[in-house]
């Protein structure tokens, strides 16, 4: 065998080697599943590291609970144990801003490299815990922030940090996909769904974070940002969930060959007099079914990347859930845990090309519309003449029903979403439009 891995873990030279110390913060879902694999693999982990990595203690809200760690590493305060001098490595995994942002600055000002698989606080806080990890020459890795175990972090910041990135999008949140799909695939009802989400670990301690997008706009936040070497933040991001996406809608939707999925869409907006900008959106789209995106089901997330040498890339697999998160958690906890033994650092943050953001209403889009109508003779005219002077042009035009039942299709070419917005306010204001029931975008059309 050849190696110093194989022979880091044959030998007593690992054994004189200091191990890394490694502190848990939260025991939920994604930490319950760190430590089962730090305790069961310790054997591989150590001979890939170089040094033994143990655990030093877990952080716990509730210390009465059963949990399948010794007592003796549970603890209900976190501050002290990332102070300790035998903690080289923080995980966190407790969620939300509050405590979180603080005790991972503490962590990274005191020498500690950081792993986080908190998109919520990343999509804020990225600079700061960036610059404290850069000034104290530490580690902040955050893999498992986006798109759960599916490796898309890395790859954007190292794989591709020669080329330029045009375009990331995808389907980045478990739960929403999970909750579509079920409705899609057995007409299941939306809070059933969501709730069965919870029980499997996909969604968010707070479930209205999946659902109104705010998690899908985070991680949009956070590819953006790394995509455009540019600071996006959730705020930047343009954002809406699937609250009142309907079975209806879906049905709907596969009358025009398509399904719905929920988008994080990441863009290089290339404005005519040469200058860029960075759209960053969220929302719940109709995709034709010939779209690879459209066959991503259940928590399966899928993210594609375009780049201007590389071309198109596809990265597929298990965006949520205990393990797949974990897988992700750990792999970061292992270069972190190679960095302490053998030196060298992880990439730091990049944000020199400090792209504007582009609002939604600049960026060009397609809208599917459906509205109920009055059944009689001109309605059809009157609607398409809201579109013509706004230079909106219409792709298709689907009549259904009749009488009270009357309802019009509208589905529009490429268009600022601006004047597509402004075509809905005006239909919405027309005494021939008794309803417009359902406005959603269309993407993964080249047209
Ligand atoms: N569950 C998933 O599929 C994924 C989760 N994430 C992220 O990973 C993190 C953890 O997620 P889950 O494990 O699903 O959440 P969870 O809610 O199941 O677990 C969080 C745990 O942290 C504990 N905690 C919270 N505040 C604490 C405090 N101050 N001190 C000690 N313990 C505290 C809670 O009691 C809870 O047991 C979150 O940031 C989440 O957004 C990221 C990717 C996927
Ligand atoms: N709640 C999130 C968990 C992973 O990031 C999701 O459903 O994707
Ligand atoms: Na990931």
């Amino acid at each position: 065998m050849t190696g110093s891995v194989q022979n880091a873990s044959d030998t007593s030279e690992v054994n004189a080697v200091r191990p890394i110390g490694v502190a848990v913060l939260g025991m939920g879902n994604v930490g319950a599943e760190v430590v089962r694999i730090i305790t069961d693999n310790a054997d591989d982990l150590r001979a890939r590291v170089g040094a033994p990595v143990e655990i030093r203690g877990v952080a716990v809200r509730d210390l009465s609970r059963p949990r399948k760690i010794g007592q003796e590493l549970l603890t209900d305060d976190p501050a002290s144990l990332i102070a300790r001098d035998d903690v080289d490595i923080v995980v966190e995994l407790m969620g939300g801003i509050d405590p979180a942002r603080a005790l991972i600055r503490t962590a990274l000002e005191s020498g500690k490299s950081v792993v986080t698989a908190n998109k919520a606080l990343l999509a804020e806080y990225t600079g700061e815990l960036a610059s404290a990890a850069a000034e104290a020459k530490v580690d902040l890795y955050f893999e498992a922030a986006v798109a759960g175990a599916i490796p898309v972090i890395r790859p954007l910041m190292q794989s591709l940090a020669g080329d330029t990135v045009e375009r990331v999008a995808g389907i980045v949140n478990g739960t929403t996909n999970f909750i579509l799909s079920e409705m899609d695939e057995t007409g299941a009802d939306y809070a059933d769904t969501l709730a069965e989400a919870g029980r499997l670990g996909y969604a968010e301690a707070d479930p209205t974070a999946d659902v109104e997008g705010y998690d899908a706009a985070a991680k949009a936040a956070i590819l953006a940002s790394i995509a455009f070497h540019s600071r996006v933040t959730a705020a930047d991001v343009h954002r809406e969930g699937i609250s009142s996406v309907t079975a209806a809608d879906l049905v709907a939707a596969k009358k025009f060959d398509c399904t719905i999925k929920l988008l994080s869409i990441c863009e290089r907006v290339r404005d005519v007099d040469g200058s860029q900008r960075v759209s960053a959106r969220v929302y719940p789209a109709l995709i034709p079914l010939t779209h690879p995106l459209a066959t991503v089901n259940g928590a399966f997330n899928a993210v594609v990347v375009e780049a201007e040498n590389a071309g198109r890339l596809m990265f597929y697999g298990q965006g949520a859930g205990g393990s797949p998160t974990a897988s992700a958690v750990l792999g970061d906890m292992v270069m972190a845990a190679r960095n302490r033994v053998h030196g060298g650092r992880g990439p730091l943050e990049s944000t020199y090309a400090s792209l504007p953001i582009a609002p939604i209403d600049d960026v060009f889009t397609r809208y599917y519309i459906s509205m109920r109508v009055a059944d009689r003779p001109g309605v059809l005219a009157q609607v398409a003449g809201e579109f013509t002077k706004r230079s909106v042009s219409i792709a298709a035009v689907r009549q259904e029903g009749a009488g009270d039942d009357a309802r019009l299709i509208v589905v529009t070419h490429r268009a600022p979403d601006r004047a597509q917005s402004d075509c809905v306010a005006a239909l919405e204001d027309m005494d021939a439009v008794i309803k417009v029931s359902s406005v959603l975008r269309l993407e993964g059309t080249d047209d």
